[in-house]
């Protein structure tokens, strides 16, 4: 499905190629520093995003992610660090600036009782060269659904709408906030595919997922944050580097579960043949399997999600966008 401008306007010069070639840097975040009240959320974080590039930002729950992209988009104010998104700070960051990006926010915002179709056409107006209305509505699949009234939506459409709503504008840099959460396995794998197809006309994306397949399947790079700054960086495949991706064969003797990290596993498939085979000849329970980006994170993070990494939001300091 191709997204195209409504207008004979023709792409900026600045659009990078499809396939990274030679852009700038879309994203630059040097020392970024956030506190609420005795809480430090946000506590010297860089990150770099170039120009074509999707980026999935991942970490537990109050890790950081949300103020950090905030900040980026212009809706939060910080305490310290350089930024530089598209190449202005967003804190003076103006109208022509803000139609250059695209937000798909965990909030929904509130067109109730406009229909789908009148909602993307209505948002449609507030940018300078946006996409065909009906042309975005089919690309998130609410074509059926074009006439309903928002507030009708199922949660899962209604995401679909933001997603619709944020890219209508056709953004150089997509922010995209846990974009797919509610969807059915289907409507996230047509997602997906969107995403593809975006980042194929130049747009860059900036994603936050709690969804490690998600993140696996459209990332370029991951970015892990915890307690407020990336501890680690790379392409989804190799995250944590070959020591993070030795594989883990298992197997039960004499009823007892064991475990070995090898980087040779035939070589150790052998000596269990001749040491831990049973009278059929078979290894119990036998399995070898290669760390998952699951894995890899859930290592780097401490565990797995829970409400240990969360800490309540304190009251009495709630800070409003910028
Ligand atoms: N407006 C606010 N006022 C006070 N504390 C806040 C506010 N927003 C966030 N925090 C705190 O800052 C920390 C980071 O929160 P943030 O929402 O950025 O994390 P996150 O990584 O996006 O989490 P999640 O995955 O749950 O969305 C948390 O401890 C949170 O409680």
């Amino acid at each position: 499905m191709e997204i195209t401008s409504t207008t004979a306007t023709p792409q900026p010069a600045t659009r990078p190629r499809p396939g990274g070639a030679p852009g700038g840097t879309a994203v630059h975040v040097r020392g970024l520093r956030k506190r609420y009240g005795t809480k430090q959320a946000v506590d010297g974080l860089d990150l770099d995003i170039d120009e074509g590039e999707i980026v999935a930002v991942l970490g537990p729950n109050g890790a950081g992610k949300t103020t950090t992209v905030e900040i980026l988009e212009g809706f939060r104010s910080r305490d310290g660090g350089e930024v530089r998104v598209l190449g202005e700070d967003p804190v003076t960051g103006g109208h022509a600036w803000r139609a250059r990006i695209g937000v798909v926010a965990q909030d929904s915002r509130d067109q109730a009782e406009l229909t789908v179709a009148e909602s993307v056409r209505h948002t449609a107006r507030y940018y300078p060269r946006p996409a065909d209305p009906d042309a975005v509505v089919d690309a998130v699949g609410l074509t059926p659904k074009a006439r309903v009234r928002v507030r009708s939506l199922s949660g899962g459409q209604r995401r679909r709408l933001d997603v619709a709503l944020g890219i209508v504008g056709r953004p150089e840099l997509l922010f995209l906030d846990e974009p797919t959460t509610g969807f059915d396995p289907h409507a996230r794998r047509d997602f997906w595919d969107l995403v593809h197809a975006l980042r194929a006309s130049g747009t860059t994306i900036l994603l936050t997922t709690h969804d490690l397949a998600e993140a696996a399947y459209l990332a370029d790079r991951v970015a892990v944050v915890r307690d407020g700054v990336v501890v680690a960086e790379g392409p989804p495949g190799s995250l944590g580097g070959p020591e993070a991706r030795v594989p883990l064969v298992s197997w039960t003797q004499d009823g007892v579960a064991r475990s070995e990290r090898t980087t040779t596993p035939t070589a150790l498939l052998s000596r269990l043949a001749a040491t831990a085979a049973g009278p059929d000849g078979e290894i119990a329970d036998l399995r070898v399997t290669r760390p998952t980006l699951e894995d890899v994170y859930l290592e780097l993070v401490g565990g797995p999600e829970s409400a240990a990494a969360e800490d309540a939001r304190p009251t009495g300091t709630q800070e409003d966008a910028a």
